[in-house]
């Protein structure tokens, strides 16, 4: 094996999309189900999809717990959207039941730029991310609507309404999230970008 080993959180959402990104950029991927799965990993990723789904199913299957502990220990992660909503230490717009596993100190506000039918394209400048801008595809995506001092502003998008920005991805340490959804796409930038964080260990 010559890449980091990195999990993908395979509850729920888009699995496959992200193992072909990772893989493209030399990582070994595993599927992440259970607790036992979590073990030796390099680094982590929370795929897109339905948070709620994904938080329930962490729940039932018992990986809730290992998962917030092994994020504590330092692994590094990266979510996109409801992946960002899964990392996010508090949740606005949530159902009223749904947690977090946390780690990021950002508060994330769910289904922020509207229904399935706004969902939106853009291009965006990402820190970090060389050689020119990034394809951004948001699906029914969240938004960071707060982030604490430790917390790194990668990139942002103004509000067509009033011009106003709002940051859709962010690092702190080894933990990256963003709004939008690079696996979708033929970009590989982002997932490179996190990949610098998944040392072998
Ligand atoms: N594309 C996505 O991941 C959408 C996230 C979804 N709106 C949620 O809450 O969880």
């Amino acid at each position: 094996m010559s890449g980091p080993l990195v999990g993908v959180l395979a509850l729920q959402g888009d699995v496959v999309d992200h193992e072909r990104a990772l893989t493209a950029c030399g990582a070994t991927t595993r599927r992440v189900r259970r607790a036992a799965e979590l073990a030796g990993l390099d680094g982590l990723v929370l795929p897109g999809g339905e948070s709620t789904a994904i938080d329930t199913l962490a729940r039932v299957t018992g990986l809730r717990g290992p998962l917030r502990a092994a994020l504590a220990a330092g692994l590094p992660a990266y979510g996109s959207c409801a992946g960002m909503i899964l990392l996010a230490a508090e949740l606005l717009d949530g159902r009223p039941d749904q947690q977090t596993f946390g780690g990021l100190d950002v508060a994330v506000r769910r289904n922020a730029f509207g229904r399935q039918t706004d969902s939106f394209e853009a291009d965006l400048d990402v820190c970090g991310v060389p050689g020119g801008p990034v394809h951004a595809v948001f699906i029914r995506a969240p938004w960071v609507e707060r982030s604490g001092p430790s917390v790194e502003v990668l990139a942002s998008v103004a509000l067509p309404a009033d011009g106003t920005t709002r940051a859709v991805a962010v690092r702190q340490g080894v933990l990256m999230a963003t709004s939008f959804h690079p696996e979708a796409t033929a970009d590989r930038r982002l997932h490179a970008l996190f990949l610098e964080s998944c040392v072998r260990r």
